[in-house]
């Protein structure tokens, strides 16, 4: 989808007027076309293509803004309601202007100390609310920013101290020391009467000579300060593949002619194994989440950095915001891209662009064909990097398929991209320098976006975060969308409505487990958000032709197995205990003991296996216990052991295997992005 349905937006008028300024002539002229640079230059040089006003645009800084929320929080924190000053310093960090750039300069030339220094002291402000909310981690990166940039050298005293007992009580003693070694020479700035000075001089030596002589307190006034762990990542099971190393050893990569590429078994695999574990090639924030998670890395950013021109943005971190080259290219054309009402996917082909640096595509620009080999990834002895740009570019994007209304669609976007770059840095000088002309390089990257914007319409998954109602409980949670990424090598697995995977999320890294058995030869499907459980068999069918292009002929297609709202457990499937073949057993008429495998003749014992399935509904109640107890571990290894004592006896579909499948997945979403709600506060 190009643009975004819940978001209107100036892009679909574009496109239209656009369509209709064109000929029959210049449409089958344009049908012709071979390659997507040929295309992107075909349309670049169509006159209704340049009937728009491209300006950048983007929110700025505002110190008035800064200094009233300064203010506020100020107030909040000498109430003592740290967690509101907390939300007011943090507008303000976001709004006051940053002394770095081009602002800098102006600033130092009206030499408006007051100007210079609000970015830092908005800083400081938070930095003593987070030190009285205790989270310390955040206090220390708000220290350090506030002193990079220009905190009143009068002042500076009072940060390091406070910097020196967070790193003491952290046990980070080193930095202790040097950070009360700070505080002592700056000390000599300070603004104070001699007796005071003297006082602290005496109180900072004392500590120092504590740390220089090694005789460490190892608390200081301070509890323990809150830590909390970032989320694990699980190791792949039995190892990852030598040639996908976000693969578990388990899987391997086959191809044919009708699906392509594809994941298959090379193992036997059980429920509760790690199959995948991947960083995205490139992601994209949902627009809705700019005022809560970090651009670069999608944490939730308790104490914000902000970007150091634009107040639309922010990071968990300095770290994250000096990574996020993307957005130096983005930042001035960052509201005409959202007012523009492209889609999410749309964003991430952007992104997938501004990323990286225009010498980085240009140095590849002979390796790139626009044929795809696909089954070179199944047959060759090359390690299959996610993050080599070639692995993302030969993904599949179905060109040979593609109506001429289709590309020209997806080709005005790009003219109206190449006229939002001009307007940025992204072309280093090497652009035609005319908002209406076309250079070769203009013309090879719009090439490059084209091919994007293609790709990611198959390939894009969507990044969560799981919502829970209140901290540890699992009721009325639900998984939320965060935004969207490219996984190289997730991308390769194919759809099946009988899902065999979870899917979750630690920041923007993706963790598959298994959630069924798979045996060695049999595919290892994803699922495209078509499960046979919730949806019926011609709408998700019509939808993954809609959107993936292909026909699905799962075995919840095949057999068009009921809805689980339709399951009954009076129609079972048992395994044969020799052959494992189907037993359809009705478990209402069947009165027999046992029953005789049409296959191999052997009779398996029906009543045994009924006692069996009666011990795991026990086991499920136990683990539905945990769950609410919220015990994750317990209740993850009673689920998995259930999904194993399932998986022996009956075949899916079967109700209290796809609940147990249900469960599962909530514990292990639990183990990735979490979010608590928090309630909307009545004005
Ligand atoms: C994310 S890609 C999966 C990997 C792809 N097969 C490849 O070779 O790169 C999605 C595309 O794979 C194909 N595909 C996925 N699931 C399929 C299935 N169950 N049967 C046939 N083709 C499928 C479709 O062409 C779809 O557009």
């Amino acid at each position: 989808m190009i643009e975004d349905v819940d978001r209107p937006g100036f892009f679909k008028d574009y496109h239209r007027s656009v369509r209709k300024a064109t000929t029959n002539d210049q449409f089958n002229e344009f049908s012709k076309l071979k390659t997507d640079e040929e295309r992107v230059r075909f349309c670049f040089n169509l006159p209704a293509v340049h009937d728009i006003d491209i300006k950048p645009f983007f929110k700025g800084k505002s110190e008035k803004e800064a200094l009233d929320k300064k203010e506020a929080g100020n107030r909040c924190f000498g109430r003592k309601n740290n967690l509101e000053a907390l939300k007011l310093y943090s507008q303000a960090v976001v709004k006051a202007p940053v002394p770095s750039g081009k602002y800098w300069k102006l600033i130092k030339e009206c030499a408006d100390p007051k100007k210079m220094t609000l970015y830092a002291i908005c800083l400081a402000n938070r930095s003593a609310a987070l030190y009285h909310l205790r989270e310390y981690r955040y206090c220390v990166k708000d220290i350090d920013e506030a002193l990079e940039h220009h905190y009143p050298r009068e002042l500076k005293y009072k940060l390091f101290k406070r910097k020196a007992r967070l790193m003491s009580h952290m046990k980070q003693h080193i930095e202790a020391r040097d950070a009360f070694r700070q505080a002592l020479k700056w000390l000599d700035w300070a603004k104070m009467e001699r007796e005071k000075r003297i006082e602290l001089q005496t109180e900072l030596q004392k500590w120092l000579k504590l740390y220089e002589t090694g005789k460490v307190v190892k608390n200081l006034d301070i509890p323990e300060s809150l830590i909390e762990p970032s989320p694990m990542v699980p190791v792949l099971t039995d190892g990852s593949n030598e040639l996908f190393p976000s693969l578990s050893k388990k899987v391997e990569i086959c191809y044919d002619n009708n699906m392509g590429r594809f994941a298959v078994a090379s193992e036997d695999i059980e429920p509760g194994e790690t199959l995948v574990t991947e960083l995205p090639y490139s992601s994209i924030l949902n627009r809705e989440e700019y005022g809560s998670h970090c651009q670069k890395c999608f944490k939730i950013t308790k104490a914000p950095i902000p970007c150091k021109k634009c107040s639309s943005v922010l990071f968990c971190s300095a770290e994250c915001r000096q990574a996020s080259l993307f957005h130096t290219i983005e930042c001035p054309i960052l509201d005409l891209l959202v007012g523009s009402g492209m889609s999410i996917n749309c964003f991430l082909a952007f992104r997938t662009l501004t990323q990286s640096p225009l010498s980085f595509f240009l140095n590849l620009r002979d390796k790139l064909t626009e044929e795809n080999h696909p089954e070179e990834t199944a047959n060759s002895k090359e390690v299959y990097d996610p993050t080599d740009f070639l692995r993302f570019y030969r993904l599949v994007c179905h060109s040979q398929h593609r109506t001429p209304e289709d590309f020209f669609h997806r080709t005005i976007m790009v003219c109206f991209w190449l006229k939002a770059l001009k307007k940025t840095k992204f072309f280093e000088g090497k652009g035609s320098g005319s908002s209406d002309k076309i250079s070769d390089v203009e013309a090879f990257i719009g090439g490059l976006l084209l091919r994007f914007l293609q790709l990611i319409q198959f390939n894009a998954h969507e990044v969560s975060e799981f919502m829970l109602k209140a901290p540890k409980t699992l009721d009325e949670s639900k998984n939320e969308s965060l935004g969207a990424a490219i996984y190289p090598t997730l991308a390769l697995f194919n759809h099946s409505c009988h899902s065999a995977q979870v899917r979750y999320f630690t920041g923007i890294q993706v963790v598959t487990k298994s959630i069924r058995n798979i045996k060695k030869g049999e595919l290892v499907p994803e699922n495209y958000g078509q499960s046979f459980t919730c949806k019926d068999r011609s709408n998700r069918r019509m939808e993954l032709a809609d959107r993936y292009w292909f026909e699905c002929k799962c075995e919840a297609c095949q057999n068009d197995w009921p809805l689980y709202k339709n399951m009954n457990n009076t129609s079972m499937k048992f395994k044969c205990t020799k052959c494992q073949a189907i037993l359809p057993i009705n478990s209402e008429t069947h009165l027999m003991p046992v029953a005789k495998c049409e296959k191999c003749g052997e009779q398996t014992n029906i009543m045994g296996t009924l006692k069996n399935l009666q011990n795991t509904e026990q086991t499920f109640k136990g683990a539905c216990k945990e769950m609410e107890a919220f015990n994750l571990e317990k209740a993850e290894s009673l689920l998995v052991e259930n999904l194993k004592q399932l998986e022996t006896c009956l075949y899916p579909p079967y109700r209290d295997y796809h609940l147990t499948q249900e469960a599962y997945m909530k514990v292990c979403l639990c183990q990735g992005n979490i979010r608590i709600k928090t309630p909307k506060v009545e004005e």
